[in-house]
């Protein structure tokens, strides 16, 4: 199949969210004996990219499932604007605003690329399943209906809104992913491993798509392998190992970083030692 990352017209604008950082302060979650995140302090601003990276077993899956609400932390505190999150189950906290995508994709195989938005964007407007099985008027279909068709047209999925996404290849059910985590109209974005199965054209656009994403107000966080991905797109890079961050910054400082390079980055060509 033909890759979609190709720029059809001038994807619609996103309606406003509210611009909230999401922040979290000592965070440790442990697994038994393990401290799989212990003690990690992070801001994800809105209007940036923000990237975790470490080496396999570092706590990286661990502090994405603590900021996305899927897993409780054993210490610390996540704010979301001024609002503590830290006890909030995942459903709670999409409805302020945030959103995530998964590490392995995870859509509906027979619904298509639009029916796969309703989904989403249905549970978050609050739409009424009374409404719906009675076929009642449901005042939230409006605004799911607009929410779908911009989050559509803003990765460039539109000629593929009525494709059965079992059909469609990993490049394009990651933008499929995107696009339904959008159609909530989140303030902050979590994103696990975006580029993992993308090819190096798919991940160039995945790469402007992000930047986009945050040029218009979002936060965006992002877990990622794909060194090219995150030093190109992120405006700060956290390094985590055995549990904590042990460097942090823009990408060029980051690269520059002794205990980064230690911990995960070749010494001479500041990307992964392990070759992810
Ligand atoms: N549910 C769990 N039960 C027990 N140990 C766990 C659990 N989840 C993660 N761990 C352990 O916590 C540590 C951190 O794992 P985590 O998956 O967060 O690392 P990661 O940086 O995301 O690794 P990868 O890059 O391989 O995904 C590892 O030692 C892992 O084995």
């Amino acid at each position: 199949m033909k890759s979609v990352f190709r720029r059809t017209s001038r994807p619609a604008a996103r309606p406003r969210a509210p611009r909230l950082a999401l922040e979290a302060s000592g965070l440790v979650r442990h697994f038994g004996g393990l401290r799989a995140v212990d003690g990690v302090s992070l801001t994800v601003p809105p209007g940036e990219v923000t990237a975790v990276i470490g080496p396999n077993g570092a706590g990286k899956s661990t502090l994405f499932h603590c900021l996305a609400g899927a897993q409780r932390p054993d210490e610390g505190r996540i704010r979301l604007g001024d609002r503590d999150i830290t006890r909030l189950p995942d459903h709670r906290r999409a409805r302020l605003g945030m959103a995530r995508t998964f590490q392995v994709v995870s859509v509906f195989p027979s619904l298509s690329v639009a029916d796969n938005l309703r989904v989403g964007a249905e549970n978050h407007a609050g739409a009424s399943a009374t409404a719906r099985l009675l076929g009642l008027p449901d005042p939230a279909r409006g605004r799911t209906r607009e929410a779908v068709e911009q989050a559509l047209a803003s990765v460039d999925l539109t000629e593929l809104r009525d494709v059965p996404c079992g059909q469609l290849p990993t490049g394009t059910l990651r933008l499929v992913e995107l696009a339904r985590a959008l159609a909530a109209g989140p303030s902050v974005l979590l994103l696990d491993e975006p580029a993992s199965g993308l090819d190096d054209a798919e991940t160039a656009r995945m790469r402007a798509l992000l930047r986009r994403l945050a040029d218009e107000g979002l936060a965006v966080l992002l877990v990622e392998h794909d060194m090219e991905l995150v030093f190109g797109v992120s405006d700060t890079v956290y390094v985590m190992a055995a549990g904590r961050v042990v460097a942090s910054g823009p990408p060029a400082q980051v690269r520059e970083d002794a205990a980064a390079r230690a911990a995960y980055l070749d010494p001479v060509t500041g990307t992964p030692e392990d070759g992810r």
